[in-house]
């Protein structure tokens, strides 16, 4: 390519630059994939973080389930149990009533236990009533076998016995001297009509009674029902072990800190038995001194939650996997493009240094470093033409070595190559101006194209020209002189039309080159010298 294209002017010899930064390129598609990684590991730790809030929102929404229902076990529980004593004392009362008014003769014990036998059948909690005289021994009973007892020791007894009060007493549970069964006691005094003790009738529970309804509940394998009284004795327990009916709840923190101290409530604790953590509820029964504390196992209540969260984990862990593949799949797609792009880009980088190597050797003379004779003939079109539009003065000073083929033959070819090398150096210097052109014209005559430059400024260069070379001092014995010189012919126009030929400025230029070693050698002459 020119330089005439470039408007740089004919002498300089341009390459594209090559474009190497393979950071820059590589930057690109790097950035892209990294950004590819950010947004999957983004998407993948969304959908974590969402699963783990939906699944501890659902954690907690199971366990608030779990607590309502516990509470209102408690509260129905609680409900059932003040209800049987109620309508067992109710009885009671009647019965007392009965007894003070009609007293223990034979016709009162008639009455009284026409009245128990009724009450007994009509209400399925109760397992018999025992009136008692002051003694404690039996009087009338509502069992279908009469057997005497002595009941001074028991713990009803002793308590109307040294209580006045005419309030029912809910006592331990105890298992029946007469039938043999385990059974509460709701008994109240009865007194003679001056207030003196006079004996006691008992409504005797069945323990039966409670644990069929309490095992009509869902509490799971590890739910745990009390029903105790608030000194915290035990009643009744579901599961029922023996061991545990009648011992105290008082020294446990759950009664010492909550059912002790609050009519009703909810609270989680770990059994010091079992170390299990349960939900639990209580409740106070309204009109007797006892509560209910229903607890279920938080891991069983959880169980669901679990089976769940598996579930989750599972299809997240899918979804994320899958996610990761494909984001794998993508990022090494943009690192396959990314690394092809990069390939292309150093072909095209390579393929652009040959093609300026290649533009440089075709416009360059391999021996001397100067423009060759084709950059020389292009240049001088050029110029030419851009001297006819800018209506400039265009100079050519035409080289030839003297007596070089004696030079040659005295000091051999090679030195003939080196001693042009040397010349071309000194020709290449001398025009120092952007524009000028210093080309090998061909074998031993060099050329120097120098655009807006006239005859006289082109006589200057040109004799500074062969001054230096003479200055060089490059011995030349077959010379008279003794060293090498040149001989130079100039000529500058400056076109009037666009059509004036090349070949006539070099023709001029030959001419006053010719004429110069006509006269002797070692000397400039000009076209307008030639005779
Ligand atoms: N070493 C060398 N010699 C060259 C090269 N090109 C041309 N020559 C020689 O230059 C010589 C030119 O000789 P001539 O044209 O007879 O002219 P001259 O001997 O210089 O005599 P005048 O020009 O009359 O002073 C020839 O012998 C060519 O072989 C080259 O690239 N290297």
């Amino acid at each position: 390519m020119s330089t005439a294209d470039t408007g740089t002017g004919p002498g300089t010899v341009t390459a594209t630059p090559v474009v190497s930064s393979r950071e820059e390129v590589a930057r690109k598609p790097a950035s892209v994939a990294n950004l590819a990684i950010g947004f999957i590991l983004l998407v993948c730790g969304l959908f974590i973080v969402v699963d783990l809030i939906q699944l501890g929102l659902a954690r907690k929404q199971q366990i608030d389930d779990t607590n309502v229902a516990v509470t209102n076990i408690a509260h129905a529980l609680q409900r059932h149990a003040d209800d049987a004593l109620k309508s067992a004392d109710v009885s009671l009362i009647g019965m007392i009533k009965l007894v003070e008014t009609e007293g223990t003769g034979p016709r009162g014990q008639g009455h009284l236990a026409a009245l128990m036998g009724q009450n007994a059948n009509a209400l399925p909690q109760i397992n018999a009533y025992f009136a008692y005289d002051e003694r404690g021994r039996s009087l009338v009973d509502s069992t279908p076998f009469y057997v005497q007892q002595d009941v001074s020791d028991r713990d009803y007894f002793l308590f109307h016995r040294d209580n006045p009060g005419r309030d029912a007493h809910v006592g331990p549970l105890i298992k029946s001297r007469t039938t043999g069964s385990w059974i509460i006691t709701v008994s109240r005094r009865v007194n003679h009509p001056d207030g003196s003790f006079a004996g006691v009738i008992v409504a005797a529970l069945d323990l039966e009674y409670f644990k069929t309804f309490y095992d009509s509940f869902d509490i799971g394998k590890e739910g745990l029902i009390f029903l105790g009284t608030n000194k915290g004795t035990v009643l009744v327990r579901r599961p029922l072990y023996e061991q545990y009916v009648g011992k105290t709840m008082i020294d446990t923190q759950i009664f010492r800190d909550h059912i002790a101290k609050n009519a009703s409530g909810l609270v989680t604790f770990r059994s010091t038995v079992d170390n299990k953590i349960r939900l639990t509820a209580y409740d106070h029964l309204q009109h007797y001194p006892l509560y209910v504390f229903v607890a279920l196992s938080k891991q069983e209540a959880l169980s669901g939650w679990v089976e769940d969260t598996i579930m989750h984990a599972c299809g997240i862990g899918v979804l994320v996997l899958t996610l990761a593949l494909l984001g794998w799949r993508l990022v090494r797609q943009i690192r396959l493009r990314a690394r092809t792009e990069v390939s292309l880009r150093e072909a095209r980088d390579s393929l652009n240094e040959l093609n300026a190597t290649l533009q440089r050797l075709a416009l360059e003379d391999g021996l001397t470093g100067l423009a060759n004779r084709r950059h020389f003939d292009l240049a001088l079109q050029e110029e030419l033409s851009r001297a006819t539009r800018n209506a400039s003065s265009l100079a050519l000073i035409m080289i030839d070595v003297d007596r070089f083929k004696q030079y040659n033959d005295i000091y051999g070819h090679a030195a003939g190559d080196e001693c042009l090398r040397q010349i071309g150096r000194a020709v290449k210097n001398v025009s120092r101006r952007s524009g000028d052109l210093a080309a090998r014209y061909g074998g031993e005559e060099l050329a120097v194209l120098l655009p807006n430059t006239d005859l006289a400024a082109a006589l200057e260069i040109a004799e500074s020209l062969r001054h230096t070379i003479d200055a060089l001092k490059i011995a030349h014995a077959g010379n008279p002189v003794g060293n090498v010189t040149v001989s130079a012919g100039i000529d500058a126009l400056m076109p009037a039309r666009a059509d004036d030929l090349p070949e006539t400025l070099i023709r001029q230029a030959d001419q006053a080159l010719y004429q110069a070693k006509r006269q002797g050698r070692n000397q400039v002459c000009a076209a307008t010298d030639v005779l």
